[in-house]
């Protein structure tokens, strides 16, 4: 049977990030993508020229067509900007909670564009993280939701361990913005205390635009196959490193990572992902 996935999430018109990252993702990892648009965002690998947020009936109305139809098994959010529409999707998504949902907490695009508003962090923690199966911040994001700075792996793990005291059954914390360390090392944990970390070697490259949004797509993707979230985030890691490595020299800024590649690549997973468990 086909699987499907709904992404709600913002439009990325240089095509590299946002929902069309998303349904690139879920097309590659065998997975039929639907969408709920939040923002059109006029967008390209230098950065954000404008934001339209969608009317947030308008989310609700997309959320629930999809949902009251589809046989959809797992859920992801992108950029979701106001307070307005995080509340309508909560509302929304209150009512399926058997399917997994991957919460991508995206705040501000590479190029420094805010693509969520300051007052609305609120009604992310309080109406989304409790209902969430994971959560992907990257380390400005978990900053800004913790309040607490990150610069070391204890830090990641202190980090970690409050976030899901806000309620999400599981936490990926992505460490790609360390910069200081030769390595791309994310912080898996659940609630119930299991951890291990996914650490690959850090490609240099400016071409990281959508890295996030096509990492929690992946994770997504094999949610929606029935995949354990164990499973599932590894797995992802492979796609979002292999998809880094063969990035795509497109336009003056951050451009895209290369979608296809892990496919290609004959879904290959790469001795360049180590896993290190912890206790
Ligand atoms: N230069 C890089 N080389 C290899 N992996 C990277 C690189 N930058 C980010 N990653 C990985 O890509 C994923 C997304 O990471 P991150 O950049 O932290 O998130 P975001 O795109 O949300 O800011 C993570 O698995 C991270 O470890
Ligand atoms: C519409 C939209 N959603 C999300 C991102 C974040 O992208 P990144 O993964 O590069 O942080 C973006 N730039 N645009």
């Amino acid at each position: 049977m086909t699987s499907v996935a709904l992404t709600i999430a913002g439009s990325d018109s240089g095509g590299g990030a946002g929902i069309q990252a998303d349904l690139k993702t879920f097309q590659e990892l065998g997975v039929f993508g639907t969408s709920a648009l939040t923002a059109i965002t006029a967008q390209n690998t230098l950065g954000v020229h404008a934001v339209q947020p969608v009317d947030p009936k308008t989310v609700a109305a997309q959320i629930r067509a999809v949902l009251d139809d589809l046989p959809v098994t797992a859920i992801k959010t992108g950029m979701l900007f106001s307070d307005e529409i995080i509340r309508i999707v909560a509302e929304e998504l209150k009512s399926f909670p058997s399917i997994p949902l991957v919460i991508d907490p995206v705040m501000i695009a590479k190029g420094g564009a805010s693509l969520l508003q300051n007052e609305a962090v609120l009604a992310l923690c309080k109406q989304l993280l409790p209902i969430a199966t994971l959560i992907t911040p990257n380390i400005p994001e978990a900053e800004v939701l913790t309040g607490q700075s990150i610069h070391s792996e204890e830090d990641m793990e202190v980090a970690a361990k409050a976030l899901l005291s806000m309620g999400p059954s599981a936490i990926l914390l992505k460490g790609g913005h360390r910069e200081d360390v030769p390595f791309a090392e994310d912080l898996f944990m659940t609630a119930d205390g299991e951890h291990f970390l996914m650490r690959s070697k850090r490609i240099a490259t400016p071409n990281t635009h959508g890295t996030g949004c096509t990492f929690a797509a992946a994770i997504t993707a094999e949610l929606a196959k029935g995949h354990s979230l164990e499973d599932a985030v590894v797995t992802a890691k492979h796609f979002i490193h292999a998809a880094i490595e063969d990035g795509i020299e497109l336009g003056n800024g951050h451009g895209p990572t290369n979608h296809a590649a892990y496919r290609k690549s004959g879904q290959l997973k790469t001795k360049e992902v180590e896993l290190i468990e912890r206790n």
